[in-house]
This record gives structure tokens, C-alpha cells and sequence, in this order.
């Protein structure tokens, strides 16, 4: 059989991890401002979940953490001087612009980019469009390193194509794989790419959401599917339920995720849902996969506790007797509905073979679980040999990375600390050190600094 699986490469969480309540929409992250983070404890609970799905057998890598505080956006709007300079004058005058430049939110690699792996695309190569999350100041920023990271990770463009971001401008908003799902009999066959927006800039007859923004368009889905050389009878945009983005599921991952055959979302989820329903099905037989959609009403979840619980931001990993693992965040296990809701899922004959959960607070206190952490590739067992080794899970690099951030992590950060220029060193060693941990030298640039 074909040697292609999945593998997840997760962000290494920064050291500059903080709660600035940047993201209007994400219900945590504004219930959260100002709380004291620890960024060591985030960084070693990501880890920890990376070690244990390699430890498993999975195929896990990391995205590396990004320069921060980033001095090109504050020089750029105007703050000059010294480093120490910057800081203070930015945290006078503009003290959520300055958490903006330092926020460790690369960490999650979900919004990293959108990836189509070698079956889908018309070249047969992994394409990757890097996504210009401009619906949010502080995620804006990302793009120009993820470009950066991603291709000298997958730097064999004979096999690899990472495309820049989409223009930064809202009829564009991009925020990745968090909106995209691929559906396949096997990793290794052609599949079909479900691309979800929250609306269409130019197409004004589509309902939008009233009180939050909807990150993804439409326009932004289908410039991605062209860039990567996607079969149109292979590929599907469906919109999101406005109504579900105005209850905090501000990207599709809050509330519906799928692999391979199986699609596990709540009802709340789409628009039309019946129609999105019906279209998937035919669409996917016709490439001899049989749907199996697990839908979960608002009477067994209300959509407050699934954005609560984050009971669909889970991965969908592969068990090795057949079915899924889903992997939730621990508050699944707390939430009274999602517990219960769980409790019957799982080994009732469904496609949900086992359960396992994990302790991602730090993050999830940001409004980032699981399947946010994560960003998906599958690859063929050629293509895995050429992925940039320095960056696979293993032992070894489980223990060096633990080391790592126990010698240059705080474990403690305040919005006040923003403005201390020793961190701005602090972070910068850290990530010099990393350079040479994971074999990629060159791997940052340090001009602006
Ligand atoms: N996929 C999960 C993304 C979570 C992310 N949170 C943040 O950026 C919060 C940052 C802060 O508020 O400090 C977001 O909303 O894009």
C-alpha cells in the first residue's frame, strides 16, 4: 500500500507567550487580558503533546516560535531609537500595538498556511499558501517569517512550493488550514479540499456575521485552491454559520473538524447545512470514499460549550487497528455536556475508537487548542525523507527542546513586562540558541533589530 501518512507539525510556543486580548472575536482571548502567562509552562505543555504522538508512532515535527518583539512593525509606524527606546516610547503611546509586535501567536500553525499535498495538486508537489491573517493586527506579522520557516523546512522545490500570503487586504482575509479540511479514501489518493469563509467581499447577497468579523472569504479560498493546481470537481467552498462566528467560532476549527471519510461537526456549523451535507456526500463517492459525518446537535452541546470545551478544535489522528483517536484539550473532561456528549461517542461503533486529552491551558487561554496548534501535511514516505530532519519529534529533541526552555523561558509575563528591553534580549539568545538546535542557520533575520 502507499507509504503516505499524516504528519502534524505543531508550533513551538515563544517565549514571549502573553494574554493582550488582541483578538476581538476569540471569546478567551478577550475574557483573558491581562491575566499573568507562563510562557515556560506553554512551551512544555505543546511539547509535551508533540512528544507523545511521536512517542506513538505519528509523523510530528515543529514550526519554529518568531522574532519578537517585532521592531520592523514599530519602526515602521513610527517609533525610532535604541531597542530600549522603542519599547519604552511604543508602551507609553501605543501599549496594544507594542503587545502586538511581541505576541508569541505563531504558535499556532493552523493559521501557518494551507497545504495541499502532492495527490491534490496539478504539479504533483505539496503546495503551501502561506496565509496573510490580516483580519488581526498581531497575526499580520507572521507571514513574512512562516514564508521563511516554511521554506527552509520543505526547502526541495523539485517536491515543495510555498507560496507568498495572498495581498493583505480584507477581500483576501486568510487564515489557512483552520478553514480547510481534506477528505481522501487514503492520505496517499486524491482528495477532495473543502475550503470554509466566513464571507464574500464581493458578493454582498451572502449573510455575514453581525457582532465578531469573519476571517475568511470566499475570494481567499478559491485563490488558494487556483494556486495550488486543485481539480475544481475536487474542491468545495462552503460558508460558515454567521450566527455560530457571532457566538465566538471564529474559525471553522472551533466547530468542525474531518479526516480522511469522516467529518465531526455540530449542527451549527454551516450554512445549509443539508445541502453542504448532500454535496460532500456525492462529491466524495464519486472518489469512492463513503461519508461518515458525525453531527452533534446544540441539545447534546450548545455551541457556548463546544467554544468553551473546544471540543472540536481535536485532532483526528489515525488508530492503528482502524477508527480515529480524538485528541481534546483537557477542558472537555470538564465541561458537564462535552464529558457526557464524549462518554457515549467513543467505542459505540462510530469512527471515534479512543480518546485522549491533554493539558493545553497556556494556549487554550488564548483561544488556541489542539487542532490550532497543529498544522497538517501528509507525505509521502520520499517527500517525508526530504522535510528538514532538525525538526521531527524525537527523544533526543524532546530533551534538548525541554532543556532549552527551561534555561531562556520566563515563567511568568504581565503586560508591564512588555516594556523591559531585557526581554527583547532574552528572546533573542533563546531563539539564536534554537538556530542551532534545529540545524537551521540563517534561519532568522536580524536586521530590523
Ligand atoms: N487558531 C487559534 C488562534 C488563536 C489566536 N489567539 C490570539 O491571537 C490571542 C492573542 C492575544 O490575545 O494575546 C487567534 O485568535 O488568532
Amino acid at each position: 500500500m502507499d507509504s503516505t501518512r499524516e504528519y502534524n507539525f505543531d508550533g513551538l510556543v515563544g517565549p514571549s507567550h502573553n494574554y493582550a486580548g488582541l483578538s476581538f472575536g476569540n471569546v478567551a482571548s478577550s475574557s483573558n487580558l491581562r491575566q499573568a502567562s507562563n510562557p515556560r509552562e506553554a512551551a512544555l505543555q505543546g511539547l509535551a503533546k508533540m512528544r507523545a504522538l511521536a512517542a506513538r508512532g505519528f509523523g510530528q515535527g515543529l514550526l519554529p516560535p518568531q522574532p519578537r518583539p517585532d521592531f520592523a512593525l514599530l519602526r515602521r509606524i513610527g517609533f525610532r531609537g535604541t531597542p530600549a527606546q522603542i519599547l519604552a516610547r511604543a508602551a507609553a503611546e501605543a501599549p496594544v500595538i507594542l503587545a502586538a509586535a511581541w505576541s508569541a501567536s505563531p504558535m499556532w500553525t493552523a493559521n501557518a498556511a494551507t497545504v495541499s499535498p502532492a495527490p491534490d495538486t496539478a504539479d504533483g508537489r505539496t503546495h503551501f499558501t502561506v496565509a496573510n491573517l490580516n483580519n488581526k493586527l498581531h497575526r499580520s506579522q507572521e507571514q513574512r517569517q512562516t514564508a521563511r520557516s516554511l521554506r527552509a523546512i520543505f526547502h526541495d522545490e523539485s517536491r515543495f512550493c510555498v507560496h507568498d500570503a495572498l495581498p493583505s487586504t480584507p477581500a483576501f482575509a486568510d487564515e489557512g488550514a483552520a478553514n480547510h479540511t481534506r477528505f481522501c479514501a487514503d492520505h496517499g489518493l486524491p482528495g477532495l479540499e473543502m475550503f470554509v469563509h466566513g464571507r464574500a467581499e464581493f458578493d454582498p447577497s451572502l449573510a455575514a456575521p453581525r457582532r465578531y468579523p469573519a476571517r475568511q472569504t470566499r475570494e481567499a479560498g478559491e485563490a488558494v485552491a487556483r494556486l495550488h493546481g486543485l481539480a475544481p470537481e475536487r474542491v468545495l467552498h462552503v460558508q460558515q454559520d454567521p450566527a455560530a462566528i457571532d457566538q465566538g467560532v471564529f474559525h471553522n476549527d472551533v466547530i468542525a473538524v474531518g479526516s480522511r471519510h469522516v467529518l465531526f461537526y455540530h449542527q451549527h456549523a454551516f450554512v445549509d447545512e443539508a445541502n453542504v451535507l448532500s454535496t460532500l456526500r456525492s462529491r466524495l463517492a464519486g472518489l469512492g470514499v463513503d461519508l461518515q459525518a458525525v453531527r452533534v446537535d446544540a441539545g447534546q452541546v450548545p455551541v457556548r460549550d463546544a467554544v468553551q470545551s473546544y471540543l472540536f478544535n481535536s485532532q483526528l489522528l489515525d488508530a492503528p487497528g482502524g477508527g480515529f483517536i480524538l485528541l481534546v484539550p483537557r477542558e472537555c473532561r470538564e465541561n458537564q455536556a462535552v464529558s457526557r456528549y464524549l462518554e457515549a461517542a467513543v467505542g459505540n461503533g462510530g469512527p471515534i475508537v479512543e480518546l485522549l486529552d491533554f493539558d493545553l491551558r497556556q494556549s487554550m487561554r488564548n483561544g488556541g487548542g489542539p487542532a490550532c496548534l497543529r498544522l497538517r501535511v501528509a507525505l509521502n514516505g520520499e517527500d517525508a525523507g526530504r522535510v528538514h530532519p532538525g525538526v521531527l519529534m524525537n527523544e533526543p529533541l524532546y530533551a534538548r527542546l525541554v532543556q532549552w526552555v527551561e534555561r531562556h523561558y520566563r515563567d511568568r509575563l504581565l503586560p508591564d513586562d512588555l516594556a523591559d528591553p531585557q526581554l527583547a534580549l532574552e528572546v533573542r539568545a533563546a531563539l539564536e540558541a534554537l538556530e542551532s538546535i534545529l540545524g537551521l542557520p540563517g534561519l532568522y533575520d536580524w536586521t530590523d533589530d
